[in-house]
């Protein structure tokens, strides 16, 4: 059988696919003419430096943010079909949306709710999830009286509850002491075997280097840089043995103009 070149496969073979993906505000070009295609049941991390446009790509293919022009679709819907999208979709924003009086099982049964899932089903989920990121004891305290780490756990949770198509991931692990890191680097790779897709943005390089099967680089709005993780290590001759994605990133974040052929 013949494979085709994924970014000519039409968009419903992509869990994302964009097209010329644009967002300006005012006179700046926050993202400028973004084209990536992510096959379903992978991790692709997205990385930039502060201002790169991360989040305003993250809010387009959520459909929390209109494009100025270009296209893009999740799971084959374009992301102009907002329910469409949302009911493929999870998403951890940089900050956990969460409700300071709620206590966690509260705050995720809520969510369980909004996704209409089913009550018992939802139940059975959220104990097994909870438990699994060692949230189990506090999960009847409020949220208000949460650490960042807590918060960020139960964000997570939130995000994973519903078992959607693409999870878009926005610092997972960001305030989470290292054992629990490897309880959600584990989790999310789990995740992905069973099927799931993660849009993964970190500053975390560590992180997505083991996680993710593609890694873009974006830098002033634009897509610099686009490999996998040991690809882009190598390419951008960072290798003497021990190179790194950290120093492949800081490499080519200097000066992307001269390592713009990496992509
Ligand atoms: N609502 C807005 N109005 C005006 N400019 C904005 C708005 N949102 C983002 N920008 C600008 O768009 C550019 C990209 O911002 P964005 O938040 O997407 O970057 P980022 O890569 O997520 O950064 P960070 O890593 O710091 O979170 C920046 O120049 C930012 O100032």
């Amino acid at each position: 059988m013949t494979e085709t070149n994924p970014a000519t496969r039409p968009p419903e073979y992509a869990a994302i696919r964009t097209d010329g993906l644009t967002r300006r505000f005012g006179s700046t070009v926050a993202v400028s003419d973004i084209d990536i295609s992510i096959p379903r049941g992978t991790v692709y991390g997205f990385l930039g430096p502060n201002g790169a446009g991360k989040t305003t790509t993250i809010q387009m293919l959520t459909t929390l943010l209109p494009p100025s022009s270009g296209a893009g679709w999740v799971m084959g819907v374009p992301i102009t079909n907002r329910d469409r999208v949302k009911s493929h979709i999870g998403y951890l924003p940089h900050e956990s949306p969460v409700y300071e009086s709620f206590t966690a099982r509260e705050q995720l049964a809520y969510a369980a709710d909004l996704r209409r899932m089913e009550a018992a089903a939802a139940d059975e989920r959220i104990e097994t999830l909870l438990d699994r990121i060692d949230l189990i004891d506090a999960a009847n305290d409020r949220i208000g009286t949460y650490s960042q780490g807590m918060r960020r756990k139960v964000g997570l949770v939130q995000a994973l509850l519903h078992e959607p198509d693409v999870a878009f991931l926005d610092e997972p692990t960001n305030g989470l002491d290292p054992r629990a890191s490897r309880t959600v680097m584990q989790m999310i790779t789990e995740q992905v075997e069973a099927g799931m897709t993660v849009f993964l943005s970190s500053h975390i390089l560590s992180v997505v280097e083991e996680l993710a099967d593609t890694v873009g680089v974006l830098y002033e709005g634009q897509l610099v840089a686009e490999d996998t993780p040991a690809e882009l290590v190598t390419r951008t001759e960072c290798t003497d043995g021990a190179g790194t994605l950290e120093e492949a990133f800081l490499d080519i974040t200097t000066d992307y103009t001269t390592t713009a052929n990496v992509r």
